[in-house]
């Protein structure tokens, strides 16, 4: 079981049938006509193309004016869960099944129903459906020493539990259902769902899926849009996709609206969300380089604080009591939410802020000598860097020293090859190959930790350029304080 954790998915192409292998892009005139004919809209100025990077796209022929809507669907082409929907309307052993699909694994979901409408190759949906990836380069579908070698604990472990979801369903509780479905009662004609078609329908989903408001119920739902899912991502995209109410029922249509005048053979793109590179390559295996929205992970853990306190030249006589503190800091420390019952351990390091407030607070805290040092602060103040160290320039220096060691630390004991390492790996790495993705995944964790500890080195030393940092002004502030 531990070694097909890492790949349980080894039939996901034998699963689909001969007609779903032609190519894609050739089918894609019979997508827009499909769109059109249903009552939608495709502006002329767009087509679809397609490269080795990112797949299948969109782009316009013509320069498109700021504001036009290049593609709108009515409501009734989204494919969503929607089982009250009579027209394909899903059978009873589909419903059973997705009742044990964990709900946060809401793509599974989905995708219990896009692989049932893919079984009724006459579906309504069949000529979107035929057009969706046959593979998807995501970690469900790599082998395990792949999943091992992304090397980042936090990304292993929810691939991990990804595929062991999905080998439970598709050995134990699918075919507890199916084998009650015989002949035409069968939901997928009578074919086998196994970890690869599982594997296959969630990563379709969880690639393509976009988050609308079901207007009947005000919930917020999944649903794949075909045609505006040809559109790929980026953070500064130049497209938009806007819900509008359609008259005063509560029906609506979808539409891809330009952001920005476009020119000729411009992608169109949109921003599927403020993503990290985890959840980007979880759900659709790419990753953006200096994504704004990436961290490293890491558990609140007073062993690690202890020990980069040591490495950061404290002496083993001075330093705070990172296990034990006196009962004034455990107090602050749980109103940090990083001790005591409902306590969130997780925190980060990156990103604009560099480290997690909470752990710049703590740390803040665990240096201060007694309670009286923190009567003029409050935790807000103490999360934030601020112009001044908010305990004065020793206590911020400690500070400072503490969290460099502590990413020296999470670098060296995470990761098994050093980023040089991955560098020259990245050099002769096949262009668009799983290990290119890999590498460039791993190696911009530590790009991110080896930036934190310049970053923090960088106010330690504009610590100690001014003079002035250090000395506290507590007339200054008033109220607020817990001390
Ligand atoms: C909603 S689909 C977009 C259409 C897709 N390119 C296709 O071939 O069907 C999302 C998928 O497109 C690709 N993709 C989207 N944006 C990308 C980007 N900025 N860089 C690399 N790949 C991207 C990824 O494979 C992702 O899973």
């Amino acid at each position: 079981m531990a070694t097909r954790l890492g790949c349980p998915l080894p039939s996901a192409i034998a699963w689909r049938s001969r007609r779903f292998y032609a190519a894609r892009a050739l089918q894609t005139p019979e997508l827009r006509q499909w769109v059109e004919k249903n009552g939608g809209y495709v502006s002329s100025g767009i087509e679809l193309t397609q490269d080795g990077q990112s797949g299948l796209g969109l782009r316009t022929t013509q320069w498109i004016p700021r504001g036009q809507t290049v593609i709108s669907l009515p409501s009734h082409l989204p494919l969503g869960m929607r089982f009250d929907d009579t027209r394909n309307a899903d059978s009873e052993a589909v419903q059973a099944i997705v009742n044990r699909v964990p709900e946060e694994l809401w793509a599974l979901r989905l995708g219990m129903k896009l692989l049932n409408e893919k079984a009724k190759e006459n579906s309504f949906w069949w000529p979107y459906i035929s057009l969706l990836p046959q593979r998807f380069q995501i970690p469900i579908f790599f082998s395990g020493d792949e999943i091992a070698s992304l090397q980042y604990p936090p990304l292993i472990y929810q691939v991990k539990k990804r595929c062991k979801v999905l080998y439970e369903l598709s050995t134990r509780d699918i075919p507890a259902v199916l084998q009650t479905c015989q002949g035409e009662k069968h939901p997928f004609a009578g074919q086998d769902v196994d970890g690869g078609a599982l594997g296959w329908a969630m990563s379709a989903v969880s690639s393509r899926a976009f988050r609308l408001q079901n207007k009947k119920s005000g919930d917020s739902e999944r649903v794949l849009l075909p045609l505006i899912d040809m559109c790929n991502h980026s953070f500064a995209p130049n497209s938009r996709l806007e819900q509008i109410s359609t008259g005063d029922n509560l029906d609506y249509k979808l539409q891809v609206v330009a952001e920005s005048s476009l020119e000729n053979g411009t992608p169109l793109t949109l921003n599927y969300g403020a993503l990290s590179n985890d959840l980007l390559l979880l759900d659709y295996g790419f990753i953006v380089p200096d994504n704004p929205y990436d961290r490293v992970e890491l558990k609140y853990d007073p062993s690690l604080l202890e020990v980069a306190c040591l490495a950061g030249g404290f002496s083993n006589q001075g330093a705070p009591s990172f296990a034990s503190p006196p009962p004034w800091q455990q107090a602050l420390l749980a109103q940090l939410r990083l001790q005591g019952a409902g306590a969130s351990l997780l925190v980060t390091l990156g990103g604009p802020e560099i480290v997690d407030g909470r752990l710049l607070a703590a740390l803040r805290i665990l240096y201060a000598g007694d309670a009286s040092e923190l009567r003029h602060q409050d935790l807000k103040q103490l999360q934030a860097w601020g112009s001044q160290p908010p305990l004065g320039f020793v206590n911020e220096r400690n500070v400072l020293r503490t969290l460099a060691a502590v990413a020296a630390l999470v670098l060296t004991r995470s990761f098994a090859t050093t980023a040089e390492v991955d560098r020259g790996l990245l050099e002769t790495a096949e262009p668009s190959s799983n290990q290119q993705l890999i590498v460039s995944y791993r190696l911009g964790k530590k790009q991110m930790l080896l930036d934190v500890v310049e970053k923090l080195k960088g106010r330690l030393k504009m610590l100690k350029a001014d003079g002035k940092v250090g000395v506290q002004d507590h007339g200054a502030r008033k109220g607020k304080g817990f001390g």
